[in-house]
Protein backbone atom coordinates (compact mmCIF):
# COMPACT_ATOMS: atom_id res chain seq x y z
CA UNK A 1 0.00 0.00 0.00
CA UNK A 2 1.34 3.45 -0.66
CA UNK A 3 -0.02 6.78 1.08
CA UNK A 4 -1.15 10.35 -0.28
CA UNK A 5 2.00 10.97 1.13
CA UNK A 6 4.12 8.62 -0.64
CA UNK A 7 2.73 9.66 -3.76
CA UNK A 8 3.20 13.34 -3.43
CA UNK A 9 7.02 12.52 -2.63
CA UNK A 10 7.45 10.60 -5.36
CA UNK A 11 5.88 12.72 -7.69
CA UNK A 12 8.27 15.27 -5.73
CA UNK A 13 10.89 12.98 -6.50
CA UNK A 14 10.12 12.50 -10.19
CA UNK A 15 9.86 16.03 -10.86
CA UNK A 16 13.34 17.32 -8.80
CA UNK A 17 14.77 14.35 -11.59
CA UNK A 18 14.19 16.65 -14.11
CA UNK A 19 17.12 19.06 -13.25
CA UNK A 20 19.49 16.15 -13.91
CA UNK A 21 18.36 14.96 -16.55
CA UNK A 22 21.20 14.43 -18.88
CA UNK A 23 19.75 15.71 -22.39
CA UNK A 24 22.40 17.80 -24.72
CA UNK A 25 20.31 16.28 -28.09
CA UNK A 26 16.81 15.85 -27.02
CA UNK A 27 16.30 18.57 -24.90
CA UNK A 28 13.30 16.37 -23.35
CA UNK A 29 13.96 15.89 -19.56
CA UNK A 30 12.05 12.81 -18.22
CA UNK A 31 12.02 12.16 -13.92
CA UNK A 32 10.59 9.11 -12.66
CA UNK A 33 10.70 7.98 -8.71
CA UNK A 34 9.73 3.98 -7.66
CA UNK A 35 8.99 3.32 -4.36
CA UNK A 36 10.07 -0.29 -3.24
CA UNK A 37 8.21 -3.41 -1.43
CA UNK A 38 10.83 -2.41 1.05
CA UNK A 39 9.99 1.15 1.39
CA UNK A 40 12.85 2.55 -0.44
CA UNK A 41 12.62 5.29 -2.85
CA UNK A 42 14.60 5.37 -5.86
CA UNK A 43 14.63 8.13 -8.30
CA UNK A 44 16.55 8.69 -12.14
CA UNK A 45 16.73 10.86 -14.96
CA UNK A 46 16.96 9.99 -18.82
CA UNK A 47 20.54 9.78 -19.61
CA UNK A 48 21.51 10.69 -23.83
CA UNK A 49 24.71 10.19 -25.37
CA UNK A 50 26.61 10.85 -28.64
CA UNK A 51 25.55 7.62 -30.00
CA UNK A 52 21.61 7.86 -29.39
CA UNK A 53 20.48 4.47 -29.15
CA UNK A 54 22.77 4.05 -25.90
CA UNK A 55 20.34 6.63 -24.33
CA UNK A 56 18.71 5.17 -20.55
CA UNK A 57 15.15 6.63 -19.67
CA UNK A 58 14.45 8.16 -16.72
CA UNK A 59 12.54 4.62 -15.72
CA UNK A 60 15.29 2.56 -16.38
CA UNK A 61 17.74 4.61 -14.51
CA UNK A 62 15.39 4.79 -11.13
CA UNK A 63 14.41 0.90 -11.74
CA UNK A 64 18.28 -0.33 -12.14
CA UNK A 65 19.38 2.08 -9.54
CA UNK A 66 17.09 0.26 -7.12
CA UNK A 67 17.85 -3.14 -8.33
CA UNK A 68 21.79 -2.50 -7.94
CA UNK A 69 20.83 -1.48 -4.60
CA UNK A 70 19.25 -4.64 -4.28
CA UNK A 71 15.94 -3.80 -4.18
CA UNK A 72 13.74 -5.43 -7.31
CA UNK A 73 10.32 -5.61 -6.35
CA UNK A 74 8.20 -2.30 -7.28
CA UNK A 75 5.59 -1.06 -5.16
CA UNK A 76 4.36 2.36 -7.17
CA UNK A 77 6.31 4.25 -9.75
CA UNK A 78 5.96 7.71 -11.12
CA UNK A 79 6.73 9.17 -14.03
CA UNK A 80 7.17 13.27 -15.33
CA UNK A 81 7.69 15.02 -17.74
CA UNK A 82 7.00 18.03 -19.92
CA UNK A 83 4.56 16.81 -22.59
CA UNK A 84 0.98 17.59 -23.13
CA UNK A 85 -0.88 14.95 -21.17
CA UNK A 86 0.44 12.30 -19.19
CA UNK A 87 3.87 10.69 -20.14
CA UNK A 88 4.10 7.49 -22.26
CA UNK A 89 6.58 5.49 -21.22
CA UNK A 90 8.51 3.61 -24.40
CA UNK A 91 8.36 0.06 -24.87
CA UNK A 92 11.73 -0.91 -23.36
CA UNK A 93 11.04 0.77 -20.39
CA UNK A 94 7.16 -0.72 -19.90
CA UNK A 95 9.09 -4.10 -20.90
CA UNK A 96 11.57 -3.49 -17.59
CA UNK A 97 8.91 -2.24 -15.69
CA UNK A 98 7.36 -5.95 -16.38
CA UNK A 99 10.49 -7.24 -14.75
CA UNK A 100 10.46 -5.73 -11.31
CA UNK A 101 6.56 -5.45 -10.72
CA UNK A 102 3.09 -7.24 -10.32
CA UNK A 103 0.31 -7.00 -13.60
CA UNK A 104 -1.44 -4.59 -10.96
CA UNK A 105 1.12 -2.44 -9.80
CA UNK A 106 0.04 1.14 -10.18
CA UNK A 107 2.12 3.44 -12.30
CA UNK A 108 1.29 7.10 -12.05
CA UNK A 109 2.15 9.19 -15.27
CA UNK A 110 1.88 12.49 -14.98
CA UNK A 111 3.31 15.71 -16.61
CA UNK A 112 4.07 19.59 -15.44
CA UNK A 113 0.57 20.71 -15.63
CA UNK A 114 -0.26 18.50 -12.99
CA UNK A 115 -2.13 15.96 -15.47
CA UNK A 116 -2.18 12.64 -13.96
CA UNK A 117 -3.18 8.60 -15.33
CA UNK A 118 -2.98 6.08 -13.05
CA UNK A 119 -2.45 3.24 -15.05
CA UNK A 120 -0.84 -0.48 -14.22
CA UNK A 121 1.88 -2.57 -16.28
CA UNK A 122 -0.65 -5.07 -17.49
CA UNK A 123 -2.41 -1.94 -19.25
CA UNK A 124 1.02 -0.32 -20.70
CA UNK A 125 2.22 -3.52 -21.98
CA UNK A 126 0.07 -6.82 -22.24
CA UNK A 127 1.34 -9.89 -23.30
CA UNK A 128 4.75 -8.78 -21.76
CA UNK A 129 7.36 -11.60 -22.29
CA UNK A 130 7.55 -12.93 -18.59
CA UNK A 131 10.07 -15.63 -17.56
CA UNK A 132 7.40 -17.78 -16.95
CA UNK A 133 7.25 -17.80 -21.12
CA UNK A 134 10.54 -19.91 -20.85
CA UNK A 135 9.51 -22.27 -18.81
O1 LIG B 1 9.10 7.76 -21.06
C1 LIG B 1 10.13 8.22 -21.56
C2 LIG B 1 10.19 8.69 -22.88
C3 LIG B 1 11.37 9.23 -23.32
N1 LIG B 1 12.46 9.31 -22.50
C4 LIG B 1 13.68 9.98 -22.94
C5 LIG B 1 14.62 9.26 -23.83
C6 LIG B 1 15.33 10.41 -24.53
O2 LIG B 1 16.37 10.93 -23.70
C7 LIG B 1 14.27 11.48 -24.63
C8 LIG B 1 13.60 11.55 -26.00
O3 LIG B 1 13.15 10.32 -26.40
O4 LIG B 1 13.32 11.16 -23.65
C9 LIG B 1 12.42 8.84 -21.21
O5 LIG B 1 13.37 8.95 -20.45
N2 LIG B 1 11.26 8.27 -20.80
ZN1 LIG C 1 12.03 4.30 -21.98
Amino acid sequence: MVTNEQKETLKQAATDMLAHAYVPYSHFQVGAAILTTDGEIYSGCNIENSSYGLTNCAERTAIFKAVSEGHTEIEYMVVTGNTEGPIAPCGACRQVISEFSHPDTPILLTNQNGDEQETTIKDLLPGAFKSSDMD
